[in-house]
């Protein structure tokens, strides 16, 4: 398995011992881990901790959408907590994010990923339309990407289905961390714009995030597994 796997496990749980059960059967070689609104709520900072501390790579999903200067205290809070990504709200504008990545320069190669939101994965294309967006779902998610790149972030979060045209105009480099993922069969719940982890990944998908088909799961390792082995 590489070391730079691949999935990231979305840890959406209600309660301590349940995730810290799963955590415990997890192998930081085989992938990396999601913190989210749910369990930072809950549990804050020290659950964070916690997991770095059994060496794997976290990704701190708090989706920071505020004035640039708390946006930027807030990345710089998450670099001290020793994530290795954190992400925000492309919508939040240029300034911003350009904020954000300034704050995160004196972490050098210790700063974590700084990556940015742009059409939530549980949106359909008619949703915008009541935001005021006249775009298509491909444009608005070009737009945002594209200033997202120009402001200094390292990558963006999207649908697969937008990874083929984001690697063409943007570039190789230009990380996409890709939820809505359902292995072929699974139950999309909320999800809309989905792929499975195969098609996510030869689209172009960097990182592929993952929450209930693994947690949710009678086996989530055999799932893990299974997901590994086909992409
Ligand atoms: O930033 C995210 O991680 C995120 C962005 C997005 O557009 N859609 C999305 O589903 N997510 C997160 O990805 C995870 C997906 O979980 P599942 O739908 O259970 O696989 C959840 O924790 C969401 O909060």
């Amino acid at each position: 398995m590489s070391n730079d796997p691949k999935v990231l496990v979305a840890l959406d749980f209600d309660n301590y011992d349940q995730v810290m059960a799963l955590v415990e059967q997890l192998d930081p070689s085989k992938c990396r881990l999601k913190v989210g609104k749910e369990l930072f709520t809950l549990f804050g900072p020290q659950i964070v901790k916690a997991l770095v501390a059994k060496d794997f790579q976290i990704f701190l999903d708090l989706k920071f959408h505020d004035i640039p200067n708390t946006v930027a205290k807030a990345v710089t809070a998450a670099a001290e907590l020793g994530v290795w990504m954190v992400n925000v709200h492309a919508s939040g504008g240029a300034k911003m994010m350009s904020a954000a990545a300034e704050a995160l320069k004196p972490y050098g190669d210790k700063a974590p990923l700084l990556i940015g939101v742009t059409m939530l994965t549980s949106m359909v294309e008619e949703e915008l339309s009541q935001l005021n967006v006249s775009k298509s779902a491909n444009e608005h998610v070009l737009s945002l990407a594209t200033l997202a790149k120009e402001s200094g972030l390292d990558g963006v979060v999207c649908s697969a289905k937008e990874a083929v045209m984001l690697k063409q105009a943007l570039g190789h480099e230009f990380l996409l961390v890709t939820p809505g993922i359902r292995p072929a069969g699974t139950d999309r719940g909320d999800q809309q714009r989905v792929m499975t982890p195969a098609e996510a990944v030869t689209a172009g998908s960097d990182y592929l995030v993952i929450g209930r088909p693994i947690t949710q799961s009678e086996q989530p390792i055999a799932v893990l597994d299974a997901i590994n082995q086909t992409i």
